[in-house]
């Protein structure tokens, strides 16, 4: 017999596939008998205008849940093994480690400074780790952050590594209760100093540089004349720690480290965080080539220093189905979120629950960060090219070359790509504000799979966004973003669906159609209340069988969310929150998401990336510790959640006084139920608008529009009734 090399890693289907296969068939059968039940309505209705506007709402949640269930056939878990890896560390391919920033004020640099200190610091060979980050914002802030950063780092990564510390990131590291060794207070004092030095040169948008220093980097910053700005500068590249000169206090190699702010030209478009990973994709050709590519947003940091080892277990496995893996995915998982999750902004469903449903069928979406990808996978197709090709010779002293560095600046050239295949065929693809998923999809298209990985100890912690206009200005990127997919050459009907399985199809038709939510939720909330106040039945009476469809259809729906979400490590209450921010967003960033993809199409506006913002307001912080809505500014977003807020309440107040003085509970009991629960759901945004008085309240001046829109609602809805 032969004998098997001790496996790297393995697959299991989950326990709940088969329930969730039979529990589908079930939920199609509702469903096909309400469409035929509103069908047969839409015949002998007195109102076809509200009819029709039923039926449509329930079209589209029917293709909502039918696309979901793509997430639902197959769901897996996985497991690595990297004590069966290679022991000789020589033989580990080179990583290169892309991280993305793009504006010192939202992104404060120590943040940045934060998330590289912490890969720096990975259990990996030293000399085949390089970190480039790229400086969208062209700051010299982030710059002066991170010269500071190499060398902080030089005491930092030997600190970690002979005390084998798990929080790599300094500033997690110091607010936890760590351990004391002889050394600590001096390194956190140093990396006091440090963070105080560099939030100080933020406030005052300059850098004071020491002798030392302004010998070594003086120049660079000349870069920074006064036609020097972010949208208009030429670019800057700086190796700031160079791993065959640099060595660590205690004598160690140190990782590459070096700083990228590719050409911007006014006019030249630069495709934003695409178009930064494509110009990193290239510096590190010219300089490292590593065979491992590691992409990271500035704010989400290491919390595990084996992470990559990890990775490997998939990169090193020679059966043949590695050999197509594009890259490995790890789920956005955040800090800071409050105890419940009072956005749902950790979107547990789809970071981490329909990530598990996608790896059981040809693999994840990518995510944009925390990701391991092969670097061929960003030149062709899975056969042209294997693992060992690509694995790059060193080049490593050759980094700070002449040659290499003005080869390094041609690439990062904003003209460079003009006529080329870049974000066509080469690396990110462009066309999409959601550029990671629609690259990973593409990627799935030629023939790459991916693989997804959720240890127990988180691999990546970021910061998810900590007020309601923050999350709602990413869901509007996200929703214009799935649109440019779903109406592209390259939509999921016309061209994924010939090329990709079925159920990975309906998943990202799913997604691509996801602000589409918006239509069904907004018919939901506000026709019928309406109907209510006309005495209008729009569902059967509670004593009619047919009724019994749409209770179902609720709570079945309902209770496999909530029974996913608790599986997956969440609360009846967070799961709760999440439900709600599903309704505040499609009523809110979806449809305006809808609305300014519109005017993109039509040229009125043109898209943009809205960075999210990463700076926490003390204030506002302890008001989201205490589970309280931020409203505060006059976002345009708050709108329609508090026009349906008022509309729901009054239908409330006005159906309980009917029914009341008519009877009636019967015809009028499924809409009761909706518009409580409408009401339930609207609780936080009474107390915005009418209770509370912090700065987190809503604005007046949204409270008292809105009141004038609801009226004008009720005004004109008898030209529907
Ligand atoms: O012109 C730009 C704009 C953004 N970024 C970077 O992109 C990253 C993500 O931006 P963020 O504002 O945090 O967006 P999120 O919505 O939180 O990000 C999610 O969604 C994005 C797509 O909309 C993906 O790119 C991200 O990886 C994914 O985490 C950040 O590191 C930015 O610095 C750039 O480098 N250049
Ligand atoms: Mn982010």
């Amino acid at each position: 017999m032969q004998n098997h090399p001790p496996p790297l890693h393995t697959r299991l289907t989950c326990r709940r596939t088969w329930p969730n296969r039979i529990f589908a068939l079930i939920y199609a059968c509702n469903i096909v008998a309400i469409l035929y039940h509103q069908t047969t309505i839409l015949f002998h209705t007195t109102n076809t205008t509200v009819s029709v506007l039923m039926l449509v709402a329930d079209i589209v949640l029917a293709f909502m849940w039918f696309t979901h269930q793509g997430f639902r056939m197959n769901p897996v878990h996985r497991r690595t093994f990297p004590e069966n890896l290679p022991k000789d560390e020589t033989k580990y391919p080179a990583m290169d480690v892309f991280i993305c920033t793009a504006d010192p004020y939202k992104e404060p640099p120590m943040v940045v400074v934060n998330t590289a200190l912490s890969i720096m610091a990975y259990d990996y060979p030293t000399e085949k780790l390089s970190v480039y980050l790229s400086d969208d914002g062209g700051s010299k802030l982030t710059l002066f952050a991170f010269m500071e950063a190499a060398k902080f780092a030089k005491q930092w990564l030997p600190y970690c590594k002979k005390n084998g510390i798990m929080d790599r990131c300094p500033e997690a590291h110091f607010s936890s209760h760590y351990p004391r060794f002889p050394e600590t207070h001096e390194i956190k004092s140093m990396y006091e100093r440090m963070k105080v030095k560099v939030e100080e040169s933020v406030v005052c948008g300059n850098v004071d540089l020491d002798d030392d220093d302004d010998k070594k980097y003086g120049h660079v910053f000349n870069h920074w004349n006064t036609e020097f700005t972010r949208v208009d500068h030429p670019t800057v590249v700086q190796v700031l720690l160079n791993g065959t000169i640099d060595n660590d206090v205690q004598g160690n190699v140190m990782p590459n480290l070096i700083y990228v702010s590719r050409e911007k030209r006014k006019g030249t478009p630069h495709r934003f965080k695409a178009g930064a990973l494509n110009v990193l994709l290239r510096v590190s050709h010219t300089m490292t080539n590593a065979p491992i590519v590691l992409t990271m947003d500035c704010d989400m940091y290491s919390n595990d220093p084996k992470t990559p080892l990890e990775a490997l277990c998939y990169f090193l496995d020679p059966s043949k189905d590695s050999q197509n893996i594009a890259y490995i995915q790890y789920p956005q998982l955040f800090h800071g979120i409050n105890k419940e999750d009072l956005y749902g902004a950790e979107f547990k469903f789809i970071f981490q629950i329909n990530m598990t449903g996608l790896d059981g069928l040809i693999g994840p979406s990518h995510a944009g960060t925390g990701c391991f990808f092969r670097r061929g996978a960003f030149y062709g197709k899975p056969s042209s090219c294997t693992f060992e090709q690509s694995q790059s010779q060193n080049q490593r002293q050759a980094i700070q070359s002449n040659e290499v560095l003005a080869r390094a600046h041609e690439v990062a050239r904003c003209d460079f790509e003009a006529q080329t295949e870049w974000g066509s065929k080469l690396g990110y693809r462009y066309g999409s504000l959601v550029e990671d998923f629609y690259t990973g999809y593409l990627l799935q298209c030629q023939g790459w799979r991916s693989v997804f990985c959720l240890p127990k100890r988180p691999a990546f912690l970021g910061d998810a966004p900590m007020n309601l206009h923050d999350l709602l200005n990413q869901t509007q990127r996200w929703s214009m973003g799935v649109l440019d997919m779903a109406f592209s050459e390259y939509n999921p009907i016309n061209y994924g669906s010939k090329i990709l399985p079925f159920l990975q199809t309906l998943c990202y038709l799913h997604y691509t159609f996801w602000p589409i939510w918006c239509i069904p939720l907004f018919i939901y909330s506000i026709l019928p209340q309406l109907a209510i106040i006309h005495s209008f039945p729009l569902f059967p009476k509670v004593s009619n069988p047919w009724c019994l469809l749409y209770v179902f259809s609720f709570i079945g729906a309902y209770c496999q969310e909530l029974f996913e979400f608790i599986l997956r490590g969440g609360t009846p209450r967070g799961w709760f929150n999440n439900q709600r921010a599903w309704i505040i967003r499609s009523l809110s960033s979806y449809i305006f998401g809808v609305i300014e993809y519109t005017l993109t199409k039509l040229h009125v506006s043109s898209s943009t990336f809205n960075v999210t913002n990463k700076v926490i307001d003390k204030e506002a912080n302890i008001r989201y510790e205490k589970g309280m809505m931020e409203f505060g500014v006059e976002s345009p977003f708050f709108y329609p959640i508090s026009v349906v807020a008022l509309v729901n309440l009054v239908a409330l107040i006005v159906g309980i006084m009917k029914m009341i003085k008519n009877g009636g509970f019967e015809d009028l009991f499924v809409q009761l139920f909706l518009v409580g629960f409408g009401v339930l759901n609207s609780w936080p945004i009474y107390e915005a608008m009418f209770i509370r008085n912090d700065h987190g309240r809503m604005p007046l001046k949204i409270t008292l529009r809105s009141i004038i829109i609801a009226s004008m609602v009720y005004l004109t809805s008898p030209l529907v009734f």
